[in-house]
């Protein structure tokens, strides 16, 4: 199982520095959640992670490997994406769509193999979507293509799973379906590494999480220790009071911060 870890990270988005000095750890077994306000930089880090932007100072490791020294191949065979770019255009199907997934862990021109397909059906059903799976994908509504994004990473069989925003779109079922699902994943020792502007889903799900803030990790930890009145005042402009019910974190939001 293998540790992702962002060290000193900094980036820059055309002539504006984004990241500044960003250090993380998402260890196997634990899903952490990318937290922060719209701009502080959570899609940025994500994709530094995955090597889609380059870094312009610090390093992204993969149990202590740069990934820049990595093979390419390598990098995408351990990390399992699903991003907010459309998952395919038309003329593709949920399955096929699904597939490239596997062709990404089995090499491009290595024949399909029936454990191949069998992974791929079983990450269909684990995403509730085998009965769309002749559909092109460009007729799905965006729930639909979000869990197909989903699939398509799981397909891979990743040691590091990263995800950015993947609730959007999806009605309640599907969005503590999905976040069940990365919690069975972190039982199995993947490394999970989730956006989220869902405050009080990130609270219940994830282990740790990481707050950004105008491109700077302002605060890591349990939400116990991170998700302070004084935190949620500060970085995002709202009251809120974590506490616990039946053994669950629940996040009351109590409205704005009024200066
Ligand atoms: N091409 C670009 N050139 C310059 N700045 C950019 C570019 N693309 C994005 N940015 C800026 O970089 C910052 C970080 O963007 P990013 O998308 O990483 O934030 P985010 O935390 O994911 O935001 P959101 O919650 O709104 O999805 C933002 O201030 C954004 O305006």
């Amino acid at each position: 199982m293998t540790r992702l870890q962002a060290s000193a990270v900094e980036a820059r988005l055309g002539d504006r520095q984004v990241l500044w000095g960003v250090d993380l750890d998402v260890a196997p077994g634990e899903v952490l959640a990318l937290v922060g306000p719209n701009g502080s930089g959570k899609t940025t880090l994500l994709r530094t992670c995955y090597r889609a932007l380059s870094v312009s100072g610090g390093a992204i490791l993969l149990d202590n490997d740069d990934i820049h020294s990595m093979r390419r191949r390598d990098v995408a065979r351990t990390i399992g994406v699903s991003s907010q770019e459309p998952v395919a255009f038309g003329g593709v199907t949920v399955r096929e769509s699904v597939r490239l997934g596997r062709s990404v862990q089995r090499g491009w021109f290595e024949p399909f193999r029936s454990e191949d397909d069998a992974v791929v059906e079983s990450v269909l059903a684990r995403v509730s979507l085998t009965a769309h799976a002749d559909r092109d994908v460009a007729t799905l509504s965006g729930g639909e293509r979000q869990r197909v994004s989903i699939a398509r990473a799981l397909a891979q069989k990743p040691e590091v799973l990263l995800l950015d925003e993947p609730t959007n779109h999806l009605d309640l079922r599907h969005q503590l379906g999905v976040l069940e699902m990365l919690r069975e994943l972190a039982a199995d020792g993947l490394a999970v590494l989730v956006t989220l502007h869902d405050m009080r889903l990130a609270a219940e799900y994830c282990d740790r999480m990481a707050v950004l803030h105008a491109g700077h990790v302002v605060d890591v930890g349990t939400p116990e220790n991170v998700l302070t009145p004084e935190l949620l005042g500060e970085v995002f402009g709202v009251r809120g009071v974590l506490r616990s019910v039946e053994g669950r974190r629940v996040l009351d939001l109590l409205g704005l911060v009024h200066e």
